[in-house]
């Protein structure tokens, strides 16, 4: 451990399942100093982010709603290196919040999915322009990481896949970003998947779930008692070559989402996919 000054991070998203989790983890970090807890929930609104996050002592920063003057408060700290902004809220509001803060020099690093191909392509412009780092990861575990490499692997072999993406019913947006991720991960191979045999007929619309790139359908189930769980099944006549991650507990993601807090300051442009930083 050096002896450089911690680097200040502001939790956006700080009452929400993932956020609690980064609000812990950040605090446990010895090299990481946790400045600002944004959320835009009345009921939290000057709360102790700390003990909401299920700490033992309070951490004396309140939840707040007030994301401008909280990146001007955290870009005016000259001293140290420049903050970070974790953003875990909502895929309507992700795209301000990230524009926002390359605005203030404050580094992005976004684990809100639904971002649109436009919208990234415009927040890479505009971080390329200022010359700032910035993370978009759809998925921190090392576990899907892991999975979409094999599943990169496998789709050499394999001509038809389908992903099915299975999450708690509080999820907001579909397809998940990881199962979006996914398909692209394999179209990037340049074959079309799952040429049809037959004509098919959906006899209920959307009963072959959505048609991603290259072919590749994707499936989502919604749930109460599921977190976050995704399959990639490849077939082949005579064999099925099924890859699953199963998420238990949130936690999971937080290795990743320090490592890209400590990264995305030595970035100069966007980057998307933990892949990338490994
Ligand atoms: N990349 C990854 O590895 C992972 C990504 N995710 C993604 O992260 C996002 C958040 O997930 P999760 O924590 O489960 O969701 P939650 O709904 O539990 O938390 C989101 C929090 O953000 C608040 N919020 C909503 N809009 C704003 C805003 N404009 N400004 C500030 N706060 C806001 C919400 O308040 P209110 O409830 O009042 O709306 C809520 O407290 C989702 O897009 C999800 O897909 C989730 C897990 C892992
Ligand atoms: O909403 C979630 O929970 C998750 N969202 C991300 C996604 O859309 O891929 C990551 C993970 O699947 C959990």
């Amino acid at each position: 451990m050096t002896n450089q000054a911690p680097i200040p991070v502001i939790v956006n998203g700080a009452a929400g399942k993932m956020g609690r989790e980064v609000v812990k983890a950040v605090a446990q970090a010895p090299d990481l100093n946790l400045l600002g807890a944004i959320d835009s929930s009345p009921e939290h609104q000057g709360k102790d982010a700390g003990e909401l996050a299920g700490l033992s002592e309070p951490l004396e920063v309140p939840i707040t709603n007030q994301l401008e003057p909280m990146l001007g408060y955290v870009a005016g700290e000259r001293q140290g290196p420049p903050g970070v902004i974790v953003d875990f809220t909502h895929p309507d509001s992700v795209y301000d919040n990230v524009r926002s803060a390359i605005a203030y020099g404050i580094r992005p690093v976004v684990g809100t999915t639904g971002l649109s191909p436009a919208q990234i392509q415009n927040l890479a412009d505009f971080a390329e322009k200022a010359s700032t780092g910035c993370l978009i990861i759809p998925n921190f575990s090392i576990g899907m990481v892991l999975l979409q490499q094999a599943a990169v692997t496998a789709s050499q072999y394999f001509d038809h896949v389908e992903i099915i993406e299975l999450h708690h019913n509080q999820k907001a947006d579909a397809p998940s970003g990881t199962a979006i991720q996914t398909a692209e991960l394999l179209a990037e191979l340049g074959k079309t998947f799952n040429s049809a045999i037959v004509e098919e007929t959906e006899k209920i619309p959307g009963a072959r779930g959505s048609l991603a790139e290259e072919g590749i359908r994707i499936h989502s189930v919604r749930l109460p008692g599921l977190i976050a769980h995704q399959e990639v099944i490849f077939g082949a006549p005579g064999q099925i070559y099924t890859l699953r991650h199963d998420t238990s507990d949130r936690a999971c993601y937080m290795p990743g989402v320090l490592l890209a807090i400590r990264k995305v300051l030595q970035l100069k442009s966007l980057v998307y996919g933990l892949e990338k930083i490994l």
